[in-house]
């Protein structure tokens, strides 16, 4: 089929290479001259593991980019897969999204066949219908549910295992009103349907839409829950990681989603669930579950900080923050829990030595004055503290690194340094 995929970030350019791969032919439209050109020059313009590979094979043949809308009218669908982003009250903010479907609309003006729109962005429950749809209506001068059709379909990837994630994913979800988009969903996603053990879930269209937030906000008050388990295990001195261990058992639990530590952070957690509980407010529901889990995330941070006070007045010291990114095996550090941590040291007068094996060059955009060490021993090296953030790998394995620092004080977020003897080890719920 051929397919146009608007807005190549990482879902965009994930989703566009996997199904190039799966032998569609595949438009990416975006508005950064700069990705545009990695792709048609076979580069993928983000970092993902796998995704160098597929844009390497396909770029510039089977995947291509333009900034041009005219290039949607040669396709079958279009995938929407434009920012979200949090507005300041909160709210999700669809001004990117509502740009990206008026210029989608004008291009479609003149195009004879039937199209089908397919919204991959996460919106919160009416917005396909209500905004989406209209839109799109009056730029094309096509009718809805006759030559211009939409649907829903949830994007569930995670980033740092972007590709392998959609390729094999737990559930697909088409969110339908006509039988048009239904079969242009199935013929588009055959191949990957034949090819994993997804279920394929076909539902209403704000159903699809709320499934997207009830799936986020599930798993970020999972971690919240967990977090807060946590720090009462803390207070009555039982670790934490050997409770959550047991509880996984049990399968009505499930033995992920159970780390306890500093919180969650990224792109999706942070801004969905605040769109959730704004979308409930406005419908004057309080969402009060919702709002404790954000509220427990918020906290923690400074719960970790509260921990090295115990040990050390930060003031005028060197204090080394391991991890940056907001999970490990990602550059990406919006919303990392390690930006809270970095100003709480900094209104504690300390001089932070930050380390991060990908996402410094990311951090300093965000403090370009904090000082970034090569390696995590260059942080230590006469630090008077150190926090761990991120639950990188390479830090279970820091030993020696401990007795280069002037105080081994060592209070761990993420349950990943392994050395005790000899430091001073505080874990934040353990
Ligand atoms: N990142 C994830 O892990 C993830 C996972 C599932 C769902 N989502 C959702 O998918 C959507 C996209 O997220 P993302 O992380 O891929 O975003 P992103 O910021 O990585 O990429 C968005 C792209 O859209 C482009 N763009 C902006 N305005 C445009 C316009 N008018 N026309 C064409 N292109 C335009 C930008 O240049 C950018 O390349 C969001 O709704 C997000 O919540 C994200
Ligand atoms: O037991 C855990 C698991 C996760 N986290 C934290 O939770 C955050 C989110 O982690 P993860 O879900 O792995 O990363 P994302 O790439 O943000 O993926 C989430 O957000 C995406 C965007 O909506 C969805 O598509 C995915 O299904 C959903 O997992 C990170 O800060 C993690 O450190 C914990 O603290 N403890």
């Amino acid at each position: 089929m051929n397919l146009s995929i608007v807005g190549s970030g990482y879902v965009g350019t994930t989703v566009a290479a996997c199904f190039a791969d799966y032998g569609h032919e595949v438009t990416n439209v975006d508005i950064d001259e700069e990705v545009v050109a990695a792709i048609n020059a076979a580069e993928a313009p983000i970092h993902e593991p796998g995704l160098e590979e597929l844009v390497t094979e396909h770029g510039g043949d089977r995947l291509r980019a333009t900034t041009d809308y005219a290039a949607t009218r040669e396709t079958d669908v279009t995938f929407l897969a434009l920012p979200t982003p949090t507005g300041d009250d909160g709210r999700i903010d669809l001004e990117i999204l509502e740009a990206g479907v008026r210029s989608l609309g004008d291009a479609l003006a003149s195009k004879d066949d039937p199209h089908l729109v397919v919204v991959k962005s996460t919106v919160v429950p009416g917005t396909t219908e209500e905004t989406v749809a209209p839109i799109l209506a009056d730029a094309s001068g096509k009718t809805l549910g006759e030559d211009l059709h939409v649907a829903m379909n949830p994007e569930f990837l995670r980033e740092g295992s972007a590709v392998a994630d959609f390729r094999d994913p737990d559930k697909v979800v088409f969110g339908t009103r006509t039988e048009f988009a239904r079969e242009r969903l199935r013929e588009v996603f055959a191949p990957l349907l034949d090819q994993s053990d997804a279920e394929l879930v076909e539902t209403g269209i704000r159903e699809a839409e709320m499934m997207k937030y009830a799936n986020n906000a599930f798993l970020a008050s999972k971690v919240s829950l967990v977090n807060e388990l946590g720090n009462i295990c803390k207070e009555y001195d039982v670790d934490a990681y050997e409770v959550a261990e047991a509880i996984g058992l049990d399968d009505r639990i499930g033995e992920r989603f159970l780390r306890s530590g500093v919180g969650w952070g990224g792109s999706c957690f942070p801004k969905d669930v605040s769109a959730l509980v704004a979308a409930a407010r406005d419908a004057d529901y309080e969402p009060a579950l919702l709002e404790a889990a954000v509220e427990v995330n918020e906290k923690q941070p400074d719960r970790l900080l509260d921990l090295l006070d115990v040990h050390l007045d930060p003031d005028g010291k060197r204090v080394a923050v391991l991890g940056l990114a907001f999970k490990p095996g990602t550059d990406d550090v919006r919303n990392s829990r390690a930006i809270p941590v970095i100003e709480g040291l900094r209104e504690r007068g300390a001089d932070v030595a930050a380390y991060d094996p990908v996402a410094t060059e990311n951090m300093r955009e965000r403090f370009p004055d904090v000082e970034y060490a090569s390696s995590a021993e260059a942080a230590l090296d006469g630090a008077q503290g150190a926090v761990v953030v991120t639950d990188w790998d390479e830090f279970a394995a820091l030993d020696s690194a401990f007795d280069a620092m002037a105080n081994p004080v060592v209070v761990d977020g993420r349950r990943v340094v392994e050395r005790r003897d000899g430091i001073t080890y505080e874990g934040l719920t353990w």
